[in-house]
């Protein structure tokens, strides 16, 4: 089990203990996926030692199974069972990694428990999480085609006229007919709208002349996609039509830059280079990727400040952006995964400006 990899980097970074809630790095190190919003206390402690428990509400008790765990009910005070816990594992002071996106309020409750020195535990599991092995590559590889056949369906809809919410939801839905789910809330953007690279779909309707930015991914047992297509309705204006090859250009040269052993900011670098080159380096204003798995945000961040040396298994994005105010924007994306020493899409869309109408 994927534990006994985090036992032996806390033993080798000098951590006496974990404290994991429920989320993605859960679900990573023990396949448990359990949804709590957070308002009943639901942590796995692991100690250095190899030895975990689960601490659990009673109503996982029919979730929760060949699995070292403690329920706990509605009523009791379960910080009492997790110091119990703590005191089994053998865990009354030291270094703790904890949970980054654990609850604030549990958080300060466990601070209760003992003079311990907190740490976050992505500073381990990201060492683990950001090299894919070959099962996960093929789930996102599931989830990279899902979006494309999306990508597909879209060009076939009648979209002028269409408003850009009704578009998100009608994506939302091809995308769950073909996958488990969506990785994120899709992104619409229209016209002067797509100036905002996290334009959250609204009323506007689609209308001739319009370039639109489609942001969407799809999830296999877990792992996300993440496409960007950028299309034309009619004939659009010159100057987009002008600034979608520069950034068909960035993300090509970005694709290609992708090399086993280089750091992720060069592969910024040379879509970077490209945009400022023609002119729009002020109009990019983003980082030109992010890795990809269990959450549609992971490391290894492809930015300006990218240092992480680029490996086999690794699956990140890249998506070059250009966003004028008032004008509007283009944005590509592909996910692109490591392999043989050099970067290979998952998705696989039309990269050519399609323009509809
Ligand atoms: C999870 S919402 C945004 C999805 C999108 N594909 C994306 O990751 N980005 C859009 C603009 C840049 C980039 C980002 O880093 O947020």
């Amino acid at each position: 089990m994927r534990l006994q990899r985090l036992v032996s980097l806390m033993n080798e970074k000098n951590f006496d203990g974990a404290l994991i809630s429920p989320g993605t790095n859960l679900y990573y190190l023990t396949g448990l996926s359990i949804h709590e919003a957070g308002e009943r206390l639901t942590v796995l402690v692991v100690s250095a030692d190899g030895d975990y428990r689960l601490l659990a509400p009673s109503l996982y008790e029919n979730v929760v199974r060949d699995f070292p765990v403690t329920f706990w009910r509605d009523g009791e005070n379960p910080y009492d069972k997790l110091a119990w816990i703590l005191a089994e594992l053998h865990l009354s002071d030291g270094r703790l990694l904890i949970e980054d996106t654990m609850r604030a309020d549990w958080l300060m409750n466990v601070m209760k428990l003992g003079p311990f020195e907190f740490y976050p535990l992505s500073s381990l599991v990201r060492e683990l999480r950001m090299r894919k092995d070959k099962h996960e590559i093929e789930m996102m590889g599931h989830a990279a085609k899902a979006a494309d056949r999306v990508f597909d369906e879209i060009l076939s809809w009648d979209l002028v006229g269409m408003r850009e919410r009704e578009l998100a939801l009608k994506i939302e839905l091809a995308l769950r007919e073909l996958s488990d789910g969506i990785s994120f809330p899709p992104i619409v953007a229209s016209g002067e709208n797509a100036a905002n690279p996290h334009h959250e779909p609204g009323e506007r309707r689609l209308r001739k002349g319009d370039m639109v930015i489609l942001d969407y991914g799809a999830r296999w047992k877990g792992y996300c996609s993440d496409i960007t297509r950028t299309i034309a309705l009619g004939r659009p204006n010159e100057k987009l039509v002008e600034i979608y090859e520069v950034v068909k250009g960035a993300q090509e040269r970005a694709y290609r830059a992708v090399r086993e052993g280089v750091e992720a900011k060069a592969v910024d670098r040379a879509a970077r280079e490209v945009i400022e080159n023609a002119g729009y380096g002020e109009y990019f204003t983003h980082r030109t990727g992010h890795g990809l798995g269990l959450d549609v945000h992971e490391e290894p961040y492809i930015g300006p400040d990218g240092n992480v040396i680029l490996e086999n298994g690794m699956v990140f994005t890249i998506e070059p952006g250009i966003y004028v105010p008032g004008l509007g924007g283009v944005r590509i994306e592909d996910d692109v995964v490591v392999h043989d020493g050099k970067g290979k899409r998952l998705t696989r869309a039309e990269r050519e400006l399609i323009t509809i109408g």
